[in-house]
């Protein structure tokens, strides 16, 4: 039996609408560079992926003009209407290249400030397990449940000793992810993330420990956070 091989997918669909900018977030630039093409190279460039499929939107009009677009590791296709569906169509693209017991990252690509050390522990926590995990960091606030009036009132103090924030790369084995965000799909399960699905799957995914500045560029506050935490490498 061959080693495993690794592709890395990233979802780059999204139109960024929490963002409020004037393209979606993925093409807004750090230090004159696409957050994308900032995603694609620190990962890329940082882990042994024998691929990289990257879903775009169908009316995406910026991919051309990307550093990414000229790389030979990077292929294509289109996303879909929600995240799921976006690594969904990832997958099924791969299909012709990839092998059932290969390894599949999945990585936003409008988290660039991904750490190379967080690739390498990922990977090597998970590469002999079964099934797979994710990056996570442990909630750091504490947290409360509010109630639905305006403004809201909390509820209730939520115990945050076993809670936290997942993060991504999320790292599975290709058919069984394939199945499991099929299976998803099928019972209409939202899944906001790869993990979700491998858990309605009854998997149980491991949580690698992942450094909290791996943020997700989401809204306006946080390019300019982004910016300074890269700065920082
Ligand atoms: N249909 C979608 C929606 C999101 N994404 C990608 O999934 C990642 C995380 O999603 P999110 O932060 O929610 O991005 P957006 O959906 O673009 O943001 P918003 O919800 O503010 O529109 C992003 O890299 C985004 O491009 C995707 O590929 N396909
Ligand atoms: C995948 C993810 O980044 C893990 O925290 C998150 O679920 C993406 O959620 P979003 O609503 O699509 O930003």
């Amino acid at each position: 039996m061959t080693n495993p091989r690794f592709w890395l997918i990233v979802p780059a669909a999204g139109i960024g609408q929490r963002m409020q900018a004037e393209c979606p977030k993925q093409y807004l630039k750090i230090d004159r560079r696409f957050i994308l093409d900032i995603t694609l190279s620190r990962t890329l460039d940082s882990a042994p992926f024998d691929g990289c499929m990257v879903a775009l939107h169908p009316d995406d009009r910026w991919w051309p003009d990307t550093e990414a677009s000229g790389d030979s590791r990077v292929q294509t296709c289109h996303g879909g209407s929600a995240r799921a569906d976006s690594v969904l169509a990832a997958l099924r693209a791969l299909a012709p290249q990839v092998d059932a017991d290969d390894w599949v990252l999945v990585h936003d690509a409008a988290r660039p400030c991904i750490h190379r050390d967080d690739l390498t522990r990922l990977i090597t926590s998970l590469q002999n397990h079964d099934v797979g995990g994710l990056l996570a960091s442990p909630v750091a606030d504490t947290l409360k449940k509010g109630n639905n009036d305006t403004p809201p009132q909390v509820r209730e103090t939520v115990d945050r000793s076993s809670l936290w924030r997942a993060l991504t790369p999320q790292m599975f084995r290709y058919a069984k992810l394939l199945n499991a965000l099929e299976l998803a799909a099928e019972n209409a399960r939202p899944v906001t993330d790869e993990s979700s699905a491998m858990e309605f799957s009854g998997n149980m995914p491991v949580l690698v420990e992942g450094r909290p500045d791996n943020i997700k560029v989401t809204v306006p506050a946080d390019l300019a956070l982004a910016g300074f935490i890269l700065s920082q490498f």
